[in-house]
């Protein structure tokens, strides 16, 4: 279970009536449309909801990777969206705080193991001798050091999916995203991941957050964020902390 706190817990993710629409006029669509919410660290929630009904706009919104139409987020306490981004950087804005997992890894496939977790670091500006230490370590921690001089076309789901994570790790994020990471994966081999990412949660006091489909996995989470029509329609479980929190 995600840590309880005598004192009021500080969300790492807070969205407050934030919108998306695409297009305009007969063709616009409603992604978004007010979604205000609390995820803090230690949990990992699931987002979940029909086709369409704005689960990977709300992770891609949360990562800065798609621009809001409207309202308010706080990152690590930091409101990096108010109307408008607060950074022009949002590459960087992205490269310090938050850490993707996709469906199919997305490694790069002409780099190993070790260089694809490296990369992530080498972009961040970290001295390469650092970035080397820190990547071997991940790898480690992951249980597939020994795949590191591979390429991801040598690794199996499993371990291709870990290797991704060690890279979304990187860089010391306490928010990470998830979309579909168990998607291609056996359900044994799904909740290695999950269970992995558990710890990470609770090691690491990070946020994790999964937009799936995926039933297997749906009783790992601590929370559940039921999206319809764009709009937040329900949310399963309870916050860590409830007195002091504006909302869910
Ligand atoms: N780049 C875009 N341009 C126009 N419309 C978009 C764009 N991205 C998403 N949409 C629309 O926004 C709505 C929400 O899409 P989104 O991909 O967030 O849903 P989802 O719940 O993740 O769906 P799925 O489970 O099928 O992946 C859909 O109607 C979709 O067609």
């Amino acid at each position: 279970m995600p840590p309880h706190a005598s004192s009021p817990l500080r969300s790492l993710v807070e969205l407050r009536e934030v919108s998306k629409h695409f297009g305009s006029g007969p063709t616009r669509v409603d992604a978004l449309q007010q979604v205000s919410l609390d995820i803090y660290p230690g949990e990992v929630v699931g987002l979940l909801g029909p086709s369409g009904s704005g689960k990977s706009t709300l992770l891609n919104v949360i990562g800065a990777i798609t621009d809001p139409s409207d309202g308010r987020i706080r990152l690590e306490q930091e409101v990096v969206y108010d109307g408008r981004w607060q950074k022009g950087d949002l590459r960087r804005l992205r490269l310090e705080k938050i850490g993707f997992i996709f469906q199919f890894h997305n490694l790069i496939p002409f780099l190993t193991c070790l260089e694809n977790v490296q990369v992530v670091l080498d972009l961040a500006g970290w001295k390469p001798e650092v970035a080397h230490r820190r990547a071997m370590e991940l790898l480690d921690y992951l249980g597939v050091a020994d795949r590191r001089n591979q390429y991801p076309a040598q690794l199996s789901g499993g371990q291709a999916q870990r290797v991704a994570i060690a890279r979304a790790l990187a860089n010391h994020p306490h928010i990470i995203l998830g979309d579909e990471p168990t998607a291609s994966l056996d359900s044994v081999r799904a909740r290695q991941v999950m269970d992995l990412l558990r710890q990470l949660a609770q090691e690491q006091e990070a946020a994790i957050i999964v937009v799936t489909h995926d039933e297997k996995i749906f009783d790992c989470f601590d929370r559940i964020f039921h999206l319809r029509d764009g709009r937040l329609e329900s949310v399963e479980g309870k916050a860590p902390v409830r007195e002091g929190n504006a909302a869910t």
